[in-house]
């Protein structure tokens, strides 16, 4: 923080008695005899020199201290400015803090009075400086609720989820670990009329049956063991808004039985409770399983299924919407930057098209943990692919299976071929497939006298 101060007035004492008081306490002081050599050396002055304070005489000959500060306020708008009024003209002072001086000091003035002031305006400098930076950081910082869909593919889910969000009906969403079936289910609470209540998450197979239950819908004192008192469940603390129940192809049978009762009669009894409570709740359920086959297989309920699943919205895995990859890479680089004050500023080409060619069986939690490594493991601001994990880089698909061992160079031949058609021959991508340089890969071409109409052709 800036410790630097000017000081302006047209008596020479004055003006060494106050330089040396303020050098004593550790401040860059810096004189002037005359408010024009101050305002010629403001005009001069490079816009970066530390903003500061000026202590500015109110009554000098050449220009008087009014004049002065309003040259002053629009050569340096940030600089704080204490007028030094000698005569005491209270007017005069009233006007200059009209003009934005910070305070003013009546001449004479104890060295403890002014000690004082200085520092209060260099703190309350500081103070202003650290808001600035906390206003920029809030700003930087990615919005929680945002949802990255460039590809049609999941578009068409955001857009019917939005539209559904009105409804008020149950929700059922289907997709692999990691598409983002949280991220929609809290899309469709924000667009509902509910917004304003809470959205509640529960993941159904992280916690064993009788503590899933007790947690859902609570428990009265003495239901259990270790039950010293009646507690709330979480189906109550989301009366009013949104309960989304993660997992829901894990529950078990007997709580499938309980869920279907709170969602035909909006009623529920307490682990322990004889009397049901009745709650307003929207439920949005999710699963990785295929519940179709869950239900014909016997371990879920039909009746269950048809009452969740009044609206299903089906989220493509991510090799099925490539075009997300990349913008979501992006959108996590900017969230992690603040989390781990990495110096990662971008993502270059090479290291984008492997996260492009690789097939994410993760999905988007997948690429989440791949960009955040790579911000910790990237040199300087660009993440190249070194700070990729290997199955990326390296040749990512697997072999082909044959029944025994191939010459080696019959192998390799093979691998890239294979390499070739994944990437439809696109070189650039191969390349990294296979853990070589473009170069090589050409070369690779050339000797094995590879063309893309061979590229089918792995006999
Ligand atoms: N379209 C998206 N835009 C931005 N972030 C996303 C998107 N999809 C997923 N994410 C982020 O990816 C991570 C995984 O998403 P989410 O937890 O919603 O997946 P899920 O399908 O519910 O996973 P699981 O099946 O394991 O419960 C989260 O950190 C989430 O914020």
């Amino acid at each position: 923080m800036g410790r630097h101060i000017y000081i302006c007035d047209d008596e020479a004492g004055i003006l060494r008695y106050l330089q040396k008081m303020l050098l004593s306490q550790g401040y860059e002081v810096e004189v002037f005899s005359s408010p024009l050599r101050l305002l010629r050396h403001l005009e001069e002055g490079a816009a970066e020199e530390p903003a500061g304070l000026l202590l500015l005489d109110m009554k000098m000959p050449e220009l008087d201290g009014i004049d002065t500060l309003r040259r002053v306020r629009e050569l340096r708008p940030q600089l704080m400015v204490v007028m030094m009024t000698g005569h005491g003209t209270i007017d005069s002072a009233v006007e200059a803090m009209k003009l934005g001086a910070y305070d003013y000091l009546s001449k004479p003035f104890p060295q403890e009075k002014l000690f004082t002031l200085v520092r209060h305006c260099f703190e309350r400098e500081q103070l202003i400086e650290e808001n600035r930076q906390l206003r920029s950081e809030l700003k930087n910082q990615v919005d929680p609720g945002t949802i990255i869909a460039e590809s049609p593919a999941f578009r068409k889910v955001i857009d019917l989820a939005v539209r559904v969000a009105a409804t008020d009906s149950n929700v059922l969403i289907l997709g692999e670990s990691g598409t983002g079936k949280e991220v929609v289910a809290r899309a469709v609470h924000r667009a509902s009329h509910r917004n304003e209540q809470r959205f509640l998450a529960v993941n159904c197979a992280a916690l064993a049956e009788t503590l899933l239950e007790s947690q859902l819908f609570g428990h009265v004192r003495g239901a259990f063991t270790g039950a010293g008192q009646n507690q709330k469940g979480i189906l109550e603390e989301a009366h009013g808004g949104t309960l989304f129940l993660d997992e829901i192809g894990d529950v078990s049978p007997a709580l499938q039985a309980k869920l279907l009762r709170v969602l035909q009669e909006g009623e529920f009894i307490a682990v322990g409770a004889t009397r049901p409570k009745r709650v307003n709740v929207r439920f949005i359920a999710a699963t990785n399983k295929d519940l179709e086959k869950e239900v014909a297989a016997g371990r879920f309920r039909e009746d269950l299924f048809y009452r969740l699943n009044v609206i299903g919205l089906s989220l493509p895995p991510l090799r099925e919407r490539s075009e997300d990859i990349e913008p979501l890479a992006l959108h996590f680089l900017s969230k992690m930057i603040p989390k781990t004050g990495s110096s990662v500023r971008r993502i270059d080409a090479e290291a984008l098209a492997a996260l492009r060619a690789y097939a994410w069986p993760g999905n988007v939690r997948e690429l989440e943990n791949v960009i955040e490594r790579g911000t910790i493991l990237a040199d300087g601001e660009v993440m190249t692919p070194e700070a990729l994990p290997l199955k990326l880089t390296g040749c990512a698909r697997p072999p082909v299976a044959e029944d025994g061992p191939l010459p080696l160079r019959e192998a390799e031949r093979r691998q890239i071929v294979l390499a070739l058609r994944e990437t439809v021959w696109n070189k650039s991508q191969a390349a990294i497939l296979l853990g070589i340089t473009r170069k090589t890969l050409d070369r690779k071409i050339k000797e094995f006298d590879l063309s893309p109409a061979a590229a089918g052709d792995l006999s």
